[in-house]
């Protein structure tokens, strides 16, 4: 369960360019719902995954995740708690790193080291047959760097890491924009599996309104650094692109060409 009470964060205060990028953001999430978070430009997205991941420190407010207040807590007190998969598919992974290696760090991430900390046949095991379900071929590249995999297979392997250890919250940064429409397709499909198997708390930012209408429990919007709505039930199940743009009145370029 995620909760954000009252955050505030504001940049450059009492600046001539003074900006608010949460405006006492409240924000319950129970356990095992998977949110779909859309908003403007500058809505305030971004800086409220940055808040729940630790990567920003709020002016004032508070972030618990299963009731542990975390507020305080740098990125790296959170990440065995907090998975995050970002918009660039660079980001997630060791780029000079074999893929079975890559899974080994996700693997042992946040663990305390022990013995048994190798590749062994087991874990090659487990690796390939996790990657399988993806259907990109990754089963099959496991001593391949990650360097050399296209731009889907490494956000694919992102996700697999993000959700191998089964985090208390994963946070979904626009992962599927960079992107082309199958493979986004692909990722979606695993970014589901992994959601559902795992139960997993999730935050997912997109533009895309294709995606906030076919994916998820509820659509948060966020404008000016608020929830302005949040859609749930019976009425997300019926939602669609026109009815969220004419709820919501946005009309941003970007919002348009994305659905
Ligand atoms: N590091 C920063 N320094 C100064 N201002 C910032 C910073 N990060 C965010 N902001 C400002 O805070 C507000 C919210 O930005 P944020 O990036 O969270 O919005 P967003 O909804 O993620 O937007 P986008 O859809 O464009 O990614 C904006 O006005 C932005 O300019």
């Amino acid at each position: 369960m995620l909760e954000i009470r009252s955050a505030r964060k504001v940049f450059y205060k009492g600046q001539p360019d003074e900006k608010i990028a949460l405006n006492d953001l409240s924000l319950t999430l129970p356990t095992g719902n998977f949110a779909i978070v859309i908003g403007s430009n500058g809505a305030g997205k971004s800086s409220m995954l940055n808040a729940i991941s630790g990567a920003l420190m709020l002016d004032s407010g508070k972030i618990l995740i299963n009731g542990d207040d975390v507020t305080a807590l740098p990125v790296h007190k959170r990440a065995s708690r907090v998975a995050r998969v970002f918009q660039d598919p660079m980001k997630g992974t060791a780029a000079s790193m074999t893929v079975a290696e890559n899974m080994l760090l996700a693997e042992l991430r946040g663990k305390k080291l022990g013995l048994n900390r190798g590749l062994n046949a087991k874990r090659l095991a487990s690796y390939k047959e996790r990657l399988a379900a993806l259907n990109l071929g990754l089963e099959n590249r496991l001593e391949t760097r990650v360097e050399l995999l296209s731009g889907g297979q490494r956000q694919s392997l992102s996700l697999i890491m993000a959700t191998c250890d089964q985090p208390d919250l994963l946070l979904l940064d626009e992962h599927t924009a960079a992107l082309d429409p199958r493979t986004a397709d692909i990722v979606m499909q695993a970014t589901v599996r992994a959601v559902e198997a795992f139960n997993l708390t999730t935050l997912m930012v997109t533009h895309n309104m294709q995606h906030a209408v076919d994916f998820g429990h509820s659509v948060v919007m966020l404008d000016a650094g608020r929830t302005r709505l949040e859609i749930t039930g019976a009425e997300k199940a019926e939602v669609t692109i026109p009815k969220l743009i004419g709820h919501f009145g946005m009309k941003t370029d970007r919002m348009l060409l994305a659905s």
